[in-house]
């Protein structure tokens, strides 16, 4: 069912210094930050030639990493994300058998203006995961 890795998730507590950290010691390409104040989250995408790291400090009260980020104060990896073809079957697939999902389950839209869900942590050893709906790959 799942595709490619789309992105590895990094909570940090200082967006502007976590991307100079990777401009800077690792040479990466950083986009600009994007709130996403639906999410609760700032985000910005380091590109790297098979897939991507988001770097994220939260934005709001109600950020859904500030929990994490309380117990984890230097900041640390928060979820992976993998690509679906289909993000209803791939709910659908997993509620039968027994996972749970984040919220409603309804899929909302994420940074990258695609259909996202959330796995619970607790359900698979311990990592949040996220699923994004993509068009197949060509490769
Ligand atoms: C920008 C859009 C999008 C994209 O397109 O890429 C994004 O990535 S948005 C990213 C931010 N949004 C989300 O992560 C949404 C889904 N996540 C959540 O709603 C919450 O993070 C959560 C999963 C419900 C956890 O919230 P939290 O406040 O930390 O809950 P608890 O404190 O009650 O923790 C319960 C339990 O789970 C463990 N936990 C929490 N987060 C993680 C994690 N990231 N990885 C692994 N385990 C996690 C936590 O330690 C608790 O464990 P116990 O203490 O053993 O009960
Ligand atoms: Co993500």
């Amino acid at each position: 069912m799942i595709g490619r890795l789309n992105h590895v998730a990094i909570a940090v507590p200082d967006l502007d210094a976590a991307a100079a950290l990777y401009r800077s010691a690792l040479g990466a390409s950083v986009s600009n930050p994007l709130p996403l104040p639906e999410h609760g989250v700032t985000v910005v995408f380091v590109a790297l030639p098979n897939s991507k790291i988001e770097l994220m400090s939260p934005l709001g009260a109600a950020s859904p990493i500030k929990s994490f980020l309380d117990r984890n104060p230097g900041g640390g990896m928060h979820h992976l994300c993998f690509e679906v073809e289909d993000i209803l079957a791939a709910r659908d697939t997993l509620l039968a058998q027994g996972a749970r999902m984040i919220g409603t389950g309804t899929p909302q839209v994420g940074a990258h203006g695609l259909p996202v869900l959330f796995l619970h942590p607790k359900d698979f050893n311990g990592t949040l995961i996220e699923l994004e709906e993509c068009a197949k790959s060509s490769e």
